[in-house]
């Protein structure tokens, strides 16, 4: 008789964990002592101390204004490698549908949601997940999520996108349209913060037509220890800029590097945008302007949703390095050439060793 093989049962979903009432978490979700002491609840966090800059992106439209805006994005993106932006054109009609999109989603009964599972074991990334234990600490985060491409539309597999709320589709189609002219501003102001050509960054990561939207829904359930727990570990993100909303509940924690270094929970500010300096950023920039490290943490009280729009270069199709103009006379290139690929490979499997602090730090 031919042995019976019986599937691994999955995981549960961190939301039936939480909506089970345990008062304490399973200890894969408890972090490294030396993480621990820095962790509380987000509600609780009061922010005490330097926020992250607020770059107003109407200014950009005037002849003074424009100068203004671009010297304040150029700081924030050196100092913090984060901004909030505001006045950034995204209607908030439209910011609205797409928050009442998701969260329609999220609140279907888990069993529903399980019919766009993802399955990392088969290459089928996009979809619904939660952290497999395939991380240098080997913890998991309090959270689980939707992954998928939303732009170009071409690319976007309207098949494994939720059908339900209604609304998803074509609120979230819009939504990644508004993003995508929103990055070749950023990416002009940032490329005149360098004191180069408008269109350099923009050209660097493959132009118009290669730039990819990856969208990634953070759900973070309550949580009844969120002193011993993240929703998301620290890192920083691959992307060239990553763009940020989420449901009013402060959960985002932003590594300061000035002076002695440490976090700081970003404010929730009415009608912004936020907006993270990526590794590929990074690397284009020579390091002038800097990949933050961030996390996210949780609170007993109430669900957090974010939605984070990853602008990716194509995987092979340009090698990032450091703009031509920004190296020679005395300043050498920070950063050997890579694809966008192998950037990612590297960082995900440690290859060879972290290239930049916040890779260093990212894999701590
Ligand atoms: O939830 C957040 O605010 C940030 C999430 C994040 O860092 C990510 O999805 O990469
Ligand atoms: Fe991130």
């Amino acid at each position: 008789m031919a042995a019976k093989i019986t599937p691994p049962t999955p995981a549960p979903r961190v939301e039936t964990l939480a909506a089970s009432g345990l008062a304490t978490i399973p200890s894969e979700f408890v972090r490294p002592e030396s993480e621990r002491h820095h962790l509380a609840d987000a509600l609780n966090k009061c922010t005490d101390g330097p926020e992250f800059p607020v770059v107003d992106l109407g200014e950009f439209s005037s002849e003074e204004g424009r100068r203004r805006c671009v010297e304040a994005a150029r700081a924030a993106a050196e100092e913090w490698g984060v901004m909030h932006i505001v006045n950034h054109g995204v209607p908030e009609e439209l910011i609205e549908r797409v928050r009442a999109a998701g969260k329609g989603f999220f609140d279907l009964p888990v069993e529903e949601k399980e019919k766009y599972a993802n399955d990392q074991s088969t290459g089928k990334i996009q979809g619904y997940g939660s952290k497999l234990a395939n991380n240098a600490s080997g913890r998991l985060e309090w959270e689980d999520y939707f992954f998928h491409l939303v732009f170009p539309p071409a690319k976007a597999d309207l098949a494994v996108w939720p059908a339900v709320p209604a609304d998803y589709i074509e609120a979230t189609t819009l939504f990644a349209e508004e993003l995508r002219r929103l990055a070749t501003k950023m990416l002009c102001i940032l490329s005149l913060g360098l004191g180069v050509d408008g269109g350099e960054l923009e050209a660097a990561l493959g132009g118009q037509d290669e730039l990819l939207l990856q969208l990634k829904i953070n759900y973070y359930p309550r949580c009844p220890q969120p002193e011993l727990a993240l929703g998301v570990e620290a890192h920083t993100d691959v992307s060239s800029l990553s763009f940020i909303l989420h449901n009013g509940v402060p959960g985002l924690q932003v590594f300061n590097n000035g002076g002695a270094g440490r976090w700081v929970t970003a404010a929730v500010v009415p009608n912004s945008i936020i907006v993270h300096v990526g590794d590929a950023l990074e690397i284009l920039s020579n390091g002038r302007y800097h990949s933050v490290l961030h996390r996210g943490l949780v609170n007993r009280e109430k669900v957090r949703i974010s939605w984070a729009v990853f602008c990716e270069p194509p995987r092979e199709k340009v090698v990032l390095r450091p703009l031509p103009e920004l190296v020679g006379a005395g300043e050498a290139a920070r950063f050997a050439p890579r694809t966008f690929a192998e950037h990612v490979e590297r960082k995900l499997f440690k290859k060879v060793g972290p290239t930049t602090g916040a890779e260093a730090a990212a894999a701590n």
